[in-house]
């Protein structure tokens, strides 16, 4: 704790010693993470510090550091799949939505219908608004743990077998084509020249 002390009492003269003329004419943030001007491992130390104090986590975000993010399977989710008690996944998050059900401008039955499975595409489908995805922080329980939702399945065609590739009896058809009608012509006149003569 005093060795800590010693480092920031250090580091506050430091920046200050360090900090160039014209930083002085604008308001320095206390929010801001100093990079270090300097090779100093004082200052690297010092970032590392308040890269890990609780001000740090919450600029880095609640998710990356994991501690307070409940994450749920994909079976534990689906058990809430009632009018009285309903979560939904989108975007990798869980949303309790149980008492939005009523309220939705959508109705109750699409987001009971999205039970059970990510939902994202479902609701990205529908084009919802900034406000409603401003909304839905209201409703976010925890992450869902994504090895446990199946992988979609792409639908790929079957290829088509090629009927015509055997070229000899294409050949024989064309033939064919040219030769048939031929030949009636040639016995509708042998019929009628054999009519005639009788
Ligand atoms: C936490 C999750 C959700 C929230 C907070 C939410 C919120 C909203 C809001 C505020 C609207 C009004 C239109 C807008 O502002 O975009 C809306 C409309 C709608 N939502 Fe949701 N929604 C959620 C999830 C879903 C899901 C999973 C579906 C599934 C298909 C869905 C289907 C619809 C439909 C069909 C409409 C009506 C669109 C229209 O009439 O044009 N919503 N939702």
């Amino acid at each position: 704790m005093y060795v800590q002390l010693c480092f920031r009492i250090f580091i506050l003269t430091k920046n200050k010693y360090v900090r160039s003329p014209h930083s002085a004419l604008t308001k320095p943030s206390p929010r801001r993470l100093h990079l270090p001007t300097t090779a100093s491992p004082f200052l690297w130390i010092h970032r590392f510090h308040v890269l890990s104090s609780s001000r740090g986590a919450r600029a880095i975000g609640r998710s990356e550091m994991g501690s307070d993010v409940k994450v749920y399977t994909l079976t534990e989710v689906s058990t809430h799949n009632t009018s009285k008690d309903c979560w939904l996944i989108i975007g990798g998050k869980v949303y309790d939505v149980t008492k939005f059900l009523e309220d939705h401008p959508g109705g109750d039955e699409v987001l009971l219908s999205s039970t059970g499975k990510d939902a994202t595409d479902d609701f990205e489908d529908i084009g919802h608004s900034s406000s409603a995805r401003i909304m839905m922080d209201d409703y976010y329980v925890g992450e869902i743990d994504v090895t446990t939702i199946p992988k979609k399945v792409t639908y790929t065609p079957p290829k088509q077998p090629h009927y015509n590739q055997d070229k000899t009896s294409e050949f024989i058809v064309r033939i064919l084509q040219f030769l048939v009608p031929l030949l009636i012509l040639g016995l509708a006149v042998g019929i009628r020249f054999y009519t005639k003569s009788a």
